[in-house]
């Protein structure tokens, strides 16, 4: 994997840059469309491809582990040939979903029991078996197993939690750097920092990552209901500290407003369930702010969902057609707007590329913060 920083704002930390996968080229910032169990929720792989553009989606390995298992996914000799995308994909490592999704688990220093949400069947995480579940897997970017830091916590729990997560990283680069890639592309795996809000573990957690030198790094433990500032003070300093020619990927971030002032901040790689879910019950981001289409003033309006914004579903539908498809829970309402929502994403993200290239980012987003935010 490859990174090529191309262009620095010279008011802010944002940058523009691209990451070379075996599945294509990645143009950063970016933001990567959620397919948790091997599907953006409600879009084909065509409509992602040709028209939201996405140019990397995720998976996750508690998910795909879980159900359809690894027997099938290896049979059809990797997710992408078994999902039939064929651009870049990176997968979760599992830590944040045992923690946020399966009721009982036990968090040992060995790794993590819990029981599937889907049958009650016990299973164990450890670094070692996630490495080798997400070469099965195939992704092109792998992430560590690692322990997203609940919030509110203790500081003691906040380092002990923290230096957990570097001892899980040591035992999965060894992993990693020990097995090969079981499909003929080359597979890349990311650390993840952690430390809680607290500063002093922030900095802590960031030198040490790092220290491993991996081919780009990611920044966990935030988006989980800390205030904004807070994620952006501590996106600011573990910025400063990450080396700036790997890619900076910030998990589970967020609203566009975060979005672009944590680009700002340096950041070049998000995701965030955010526009499919939200999609799901009609909350739709366009280009002069936020439209809950549920909402009785749409009840007529004919004017397409956002006209600004181009894109087949964002013309050709009206407003009053998408909430009725909501209201009446019709799927295709579901797929318009989960559609439209990736769409705005990604439009969202390449306009700051954009800006960031043209030298002008920071005015830019002041403007383009207050308009994605308003509500309409
Ligand atoms: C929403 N907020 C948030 N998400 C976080 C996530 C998940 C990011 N999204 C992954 C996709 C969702 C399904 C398929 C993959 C986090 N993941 C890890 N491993 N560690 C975190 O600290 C971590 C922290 C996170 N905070």
């Amino acid at each position: 994997m490859k990174f090529d920083l191309s262009h620095k704002d010279s008011k802010s930390s944002a940058r523009a840059g691209s990451i070379t996968t075996d599945h294509g080229v990645i143009q950063t910032p970016i933001f990567m469309p959620v397919g948790t169990a091997g599907s953006v929720k409600a879009v084909h792989q065509r409509e992602l491809k040709d028209d939201i553009k996405a140019q990397i989606i995720l998976g996750n390995t508690y998910h795909l582990y879980l159900r359809p298992g690894l027997d099938i996914i290896g049979e059809a000799g990797g997710l992408h040939k078994f999902n039939g995308w064929d651009g870049p994909i990176l997968t979760d490592s599992g830590g944040y979903q045992v923690y946020s999704l399966s009721g009982t688990r036990k968090i040992k220093e060995d790794g993590v029991t819990f029981m599937s949400h889907i049958d009650g069947s016990r299973h164990t995480f450890t670094p070692e078996n996630v490495m080798d579940i997400q070469r099965r897997i195939g992704a092109d970017i792998i992430m560590a197993f690692d322990e997203c830091t609940p919030y509110p916590c203790e500081y003691t729990y906040a380092r002990e939690s923290m230096e957990m997560t570097h001892r899980w990283l040591d035992r999965c680069c060894k992993r990693f750097d020990e097995t090969e890639s079981l499909y003929g592309y080359q597979q890349t795996l990311f650390p993840i920092v952690q430390g809680s809000v607290y500063p002093d573990l922030r900095k802590q957690s960031a030198e040490a990552i790092a220290a491993f030198g991996r081919e780009g790094n990611a920044i966990g433990g935030l988006s989980v209901g800390e205030p904004a500032e807070k994620m952006y003070e501590m996106t600011s300093l573990v910025c400063d500290i990450l080396p700036s020619d790997k890619p900076r990927y910030l998990m589970g971030v967020g609203t566009p407003a975060n979005i672009l002032e944590c680009i700002a901040l340096g950041i070049d790689m998000f995701d965030c369930v955010m526009p499919t879910r939200n999609a799901r019950n009609g909350m739709l981001f366009t280009t002069q702010g936020i439209i809950n289409i549920r909402n009785e003033k749409w009840k007529n309006d004919l004017n397409p969902i956002d006209p600004e914004l181009g894109g087949y579903v964002s013309t050709f539908y009206s407003r009053a057609y998408l909430r009725h498809l909501i209201h009446s829970k019709e799927i295709l309402g579901a797929q318009i707007a989960s559609i439209h929502n990736l769409t705005f994403y990604l439009w969202l993200v390449g306009q700051a590329r954009e800006h960031i290239i043209a030298g002008d980012f920071a005015i830019w987003k002041e403007k383009m913060t207050k308009t994605v935010s308003q509500r309409l």
